[in-house]
């Protein structure tokens, strides 16, 4: 568990989890062409680049050395292994971005966005939901990113992830990708409302 500087308050914090082929990256794909403006985390990974990724865009790509180096060195914000990598968020631009009073969204994966919740209370969290489990399933099949081991290997993830939906502020259900964007543009400029107005039950 990181063990760096606590995030300046009160800037807004956003955290978008959910789980694999929920589409929780064509959303923000969505939400970034309205609003370029948008800032969203670069996250270092140790996983293997998919043809179409670039490097330093989607993700830094690490080897495990370099990723054990940020780790001892302090310089993630939360990190975890998911699905036999390991994922993180560089600490040092998001806090640059809240203490300049910009909001500042992390797509990440639950045991992190746990770890935000730990560090950084005032942080909103927001779980993206599919509409059925019969669509996350066709979904992720559909992306043919995977093969279907690892499929299935992030399905049982999912599982437990959508378990878990209940711990976060806001639930938003990815049934179609304009209405989620709009729905997420409309928490991520909200000075605060997202958690007061959007908190599940
Ligand atoms: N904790 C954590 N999870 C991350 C980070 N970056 C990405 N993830 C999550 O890791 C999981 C796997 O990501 P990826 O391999 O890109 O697959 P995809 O999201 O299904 O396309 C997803 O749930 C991401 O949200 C990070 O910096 N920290
Ligand atoms: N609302 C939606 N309706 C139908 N298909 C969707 C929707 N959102 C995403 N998808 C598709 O689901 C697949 C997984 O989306 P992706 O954004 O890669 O998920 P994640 O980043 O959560 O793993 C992609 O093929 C994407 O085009």
């Amino acid at each position: 568990m990181p063990t760096a500087q606590p995030i300046p308050a009160p800037a807004r914090l956003t955290v978008l989890s959910g789980p694999s082929g929920v589409g929780k990256g064509t959303v923000v794909a969505e939400v970034r062409r309205r609003h370029p403006d948008v800032w969203v985390s670069v996250s270092v990974t140790t996983r293997r680049q998919r043809p179409g990724e670039v490097d330093g865009v989607h993700y830094h790509f690490l080897s495990d050395a370099e990723f054990d180096r940020l780790v001892a060195e302090d310089g993630l914000l939360e990190w975890a292994e998911y699905a036999g990598n390991r994922y993180g968020t560089p600490a040092a631009p998001v806090r640059e971005r809240l203490a300049a009073g910009a909001p500042a969204l992390l797509e990440i994966e639950l045991q992190g966005a746990r770890q935000v919740r730990a560090r950084a209370p005032e942080a909103q969290l927001v779980f993206l939901a599919p509409p059925s489990w019969a669509e996350l399933k066709s979904r992720l099949a559909g992306r043919g990113s995977e093969p279907p081991a690892v499929q299935e290997r992030r399905l049982a993830i999912a599982q437990a992830e959508l378990d878990a939906a209940g711990e976060f502020d806001v639930v938003v259900v990815n049934d179609d990708v304009a209405r989620a964007a709009d729905e997420l543009v409309g928490l991520l400029v909200a000075p605060s409302a997202g958690k007061a107005a959007g908190a599940s039950e």
